[in-house]
């Protein structure tokens, strides 16, 4: 998170930090008991390792009471995923076991609605991503609030250039942004998960290239059908 500051520890209690070998990669946050919703780009480093997922943590590194490492049951990317575009850009992680909530650790509410957020609603985004454009990366958890643009606006030649799909939401980047780490975490308005962050073009901070989404709605079905199977 770039241009933001230290979150309250907890009050993001959704939030998940998916780790390979003890390292946070990826942002991720609980829809489900059993379940976590990330951007299936952040399994591109994986060369056949599983994910753990860290729940209930606000340091990544020092000892807390309700923070716990859960095994990785199953990780399904969306089918319609690929490493050359954002498009289907989700994850879903089957923990080996049912989360256990607490004030910590609870579910958050995403949006079944499909329909616009409208541009200027300011949502928030959390996330254990860089911090500085040098790189630094954060031992807690960072946030930032973003207002939403348009996307006609988004997808001016100037910024994403018609790359961004219905199924695509853009916030503005000027400054606060998400950056490498953030990705797989949840953009929330008005306490309802909207979007997944997606690395997009990788940029950070470039008012040039705002900060790219995928949408939750429009997949509801596919959440609700591999949760069911
Ligand atoms: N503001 C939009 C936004 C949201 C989330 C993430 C990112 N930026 C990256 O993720 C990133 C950045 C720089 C080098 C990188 N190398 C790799 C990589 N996987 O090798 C990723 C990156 C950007």
């Amino acid at each position: 998170i770039l241009g933001g500051y230290e979150a309250k520890p907890h009050l993001r209690p959704y939030m998940a930090s998916l780790q390979l070998d003890g390292q946070h990669v990826c942002g991720g946050f609980l829809i489900a008991e059993q379940w976590v919703l990330s951007a299936a780009h952040c399994t591109e480093e994986m060369d056949g390792r599983v994910f753990q997922v860290l729940l209930g943590a606000h340091s990544l590194r020092e000892p807390e009471p309700h923070k716990r490492l859960y095994r990785v049951r199953a990780q399904i990317p969306h089918p319609g995923s690929n490493i050359h575009n954002n498009k289907d850009d989700l994850l879903l992680l089957q923990l080996e076991e049912k989360a256990e909530l607490n004030a910590h650790v609870r579910v958050l509410p995403w949006q079944r609605e499909d329909r616009d957020v409208a541009a200027d609603t300011v949502c928030e985004v959390a996330g254990w991503g860089t911090i500085s454009h040098s790189g630094r990366r954060p031992d807690k958890l960072y946030q930032v609030e973003r207002p939403v643009i348009s996307r006609d606006v988004c997808n001016h030649r100037t910024r994403h250039d018609g790359t961004i799909t219905e199924k695509m939401m853009c916030t503005d980047s000027r400054k606060k942004d998400t950056c490498k780490g953030d990705s797989g975490g949840p953009l929330v308005c008005s306490g309802v998960a909207e979007g997944v962050v997606t690395a997009g073009s990788r940029v950070c901070g470039n008012y040039k290239k705002p900060a790219i989404y995928t949408r939750i709605a429009p997949y509801a079905a596919w959440i609700d059908g591999v949760m069911a199977s």
